[in-house]
């Protein structure tokens, strides 16, 4: 019999506490979670609740106090190329055009100018920016930015996507588009995604599994499967049920911490 697939990410315990002026700060308490190669997971919750630092802990830029956090059950020790980040603001090299932006990470690593050209000119393509390969970040709309900063997590061969409220900043149908863009992209190359958001609609629209956290200290209390057919039709009955039981989720938490 083959030995089941392990998880490709792993937290068994996960504790941070940030000291702050002298105080202690509980970002996150005994955190676990195991997530498979190719899921779509959305990380929910209040403000201040820890998903900003599960994320970073797991991209490797925070050390967890407690605990263990594992990829392919190897303790993650700093960042890697293998863990992508993408940010809300989208963290381009506003010196660098497209093209360079989404070729940085392999350049640095020393890969060969022909690879380079092929990785990029893949990537480039695969967002839909063949036209606006040649331009400076400035010149690109907010929603170009987001799929430059996700092409060039991808030419540096990430296998986790980490996204912290990547489509926060955008307006709600460029926000939409982006989120059908991501889907497909996920679909066609098996990524595994880790995606925070505010939005009980934007987990629902694009998880497989929505984690729902809740702060005083960061904790995770749910982890909800989302078993909807795909694509998901944001008025039909099921969606609005899970939305309902999901804000009652994210409500009874705040009312717990308010009380
Ligand atoms: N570097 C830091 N130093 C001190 N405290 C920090 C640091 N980073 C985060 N915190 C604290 O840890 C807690 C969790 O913050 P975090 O940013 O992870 O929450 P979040 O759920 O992502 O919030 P938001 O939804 O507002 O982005 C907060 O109380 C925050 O003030």
């Amino acid at each position: 019999m083959s030995e089941p697939t392990p998880p490709i990410l792993t937290l068994n315990n996960v504790g941070k506490t940030f000291e702050m002026q002298g105080q202690r700060i509980e970002a996150l308490h005994d955190a676990n979670l195991e997530i498979y190669k190719g899921e779509f997971v959305c990380l929910i919750g209040a403000s201040g609740c820890g998903k900003s630092t599960l994320l970073r802990i797991v991209a490797g830029f925070e050390t967890a106090t407690t605990g263990e956090v594992l990829m392919w059950n190897q303790p993650i020790k700093g960042p890697d190329p293998s863990r992508g980040m993408v940010f809300q603001d989208y963290g381009l090299f506003p010196w660098l055009t497209v093209r360079d932006n989404i070729g940085f990470g392999p350049a640095s690593r020393g890969r060969p100018r022909r690879e380079i050209k092929e990785t990029v000119d893949h990537f480039v393509d695969l967002v839909g920016l063949k036209r606006f390969a040649d331009v400076y970040p400035h010149q690109l709309s907010g929603g170009m930015k987001q799929r430059v900063a996700i092409a060039r997590v991808l030419a540096n061969e990430a296998e986790v996507v980490l996204m912290d409220e990547p489509f926060g900043a955008l307006d709600a149908m460029t926000r939409e588009r982006l989120q059908d863009e991501l889907l497909d992209l996920w679909e066609r190359t098996k990524l595994t995604v880790l995606f925070v958001t505010h939005s009980i609609e934007e987990a629902i629209v694009l998880s497989k599994r929505v984690i729902v956290m809740s702060a005083g200290p960061g904790r995770i209390d749910n982890d909800i499967a989302i078993d909807l057919p795909r694509p998901r039709d944001v008025s039909s009955g099921e969606f609005n049920e899970l939305r309902r039981s999901l804000s009652t989720k994210l409500h009874s938490h705040h009312a717990k911490v308010a009380a």
